[in-house]
């Protein structure tokens, strides 16, 4: 197997006295997508954040491709997310600005100085054609329906052409039939683009659908990581509950309150 291109190594996070990882452990391989699971809140967000340094880790090491992401000044950081670009949750689009100007955000914000306005609506064009969108430059979020949000959200993401994308919930609130678009982009783009693949979600179908391997967390770890079959055939407990979306029989109503 090739080196990996992202390794987290004992990372510690808390927010105040919440645990959230007490030594995560995960490495992704080039041009794969990774799926990450796990029930509401255990942290799969926050792993993608941690990543671009949008939230900084208590301990241990984040590398892309050997370097220590933790370590790094600002400035260098920055760099780093020119090359690892992530679709948030809900497309995060600003309503205020056309698709286009939206798509273009991250062109302006990385390469300013090195793309002419004539490059960047090339670029904006070439990445609303890949998500199946071409000419909507002049339309507002607010015109789109969720899963066209997604879609331009996800054009944003790839108009930087990243080397890593991270999918914050792709799916989440779409209907069966543009989930299945959103999949089939997923699978596409990392045909077309070659790019590796970091994607969080809670549909399992999706994740079945998509993955070259998977990873689940839980109380602060990742508790299995592998590729699709290992998971539908494990016999760990947790895992079989959670994708099969079976609760505990016995979780009382305190254990509710706390989820
Ligand atoms: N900036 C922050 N400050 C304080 N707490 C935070 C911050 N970001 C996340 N958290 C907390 O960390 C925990 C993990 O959040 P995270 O968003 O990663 O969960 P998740 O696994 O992605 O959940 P979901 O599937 O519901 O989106 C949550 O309890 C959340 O409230």
């Amino acid at each position: 197997m090739s080196e990996p291109i992202i390794r987290f190594r004992d990372v510690r996070k808390a927010f105040g006295p919440k645990v959230i990882y007490r030594g995560l452990n995960l490495e992704v391989f080039p041009g794969e997508t990774l799926t990450v699971i796990g029930g509401s809140g255990v942290g799969k967000s926050v792993m993608l954040k941690l990543l671009i340094r949008l939230l900084e880790a208590d301990g241990g090491a984040i590398t892309f491709h050997g370097e220590d992401i933790t370590q790094m000044k600002e400035a260098k950081a920055r760099l780093i997310r020119r090359r690892i670009a992530m679709l948030f949750q809900g497309a995060a689009l600003f309503d205020s600005i056309s698709v286009g100007e939206n798509v273009a955000y991250g062109l302006h914000e990385h390469y300013r100085d090195e793309m002419t306005e004539t490059q960047i609506a090339e670029r904006v064009d070439w990445a609303l054609s890949l998500v199946g969108l071409p000419g909507i430059e002049a339309m507002r979020p607010s015109d789109l329906s969720g899963g066209m949000k997604k879609r331009v959200g996800l054009a944003r993401a790839i108009a930087v052409q990243p080397e890593v994308l991270l999918y914050d919930e792709p799916t989440t609130g779409l209907d069966p039939i543009n989930t299945e678009r959103i999949n089939h982009l997923i699978r596409g783009l990392k045909k077309a683009l070659d790019v590796t693949s970091i994607v969080v979600t809670h549909d399992m179908k999706s994740a079945f659908t998509i993955s070259d391997r998977m990873a689940m967390v839980q109380a602060g770890e990742i508790i299995l990581s592998g590729r699709v079959d290992e998971f539908q055939q494990s016999s760990d407990p947790r895992v079989k509950n959670f994708i099969n979306g079976i609760a505990p029989v016995n979780e009382d109503v305190e254990t509710l309150l706390r989820a």
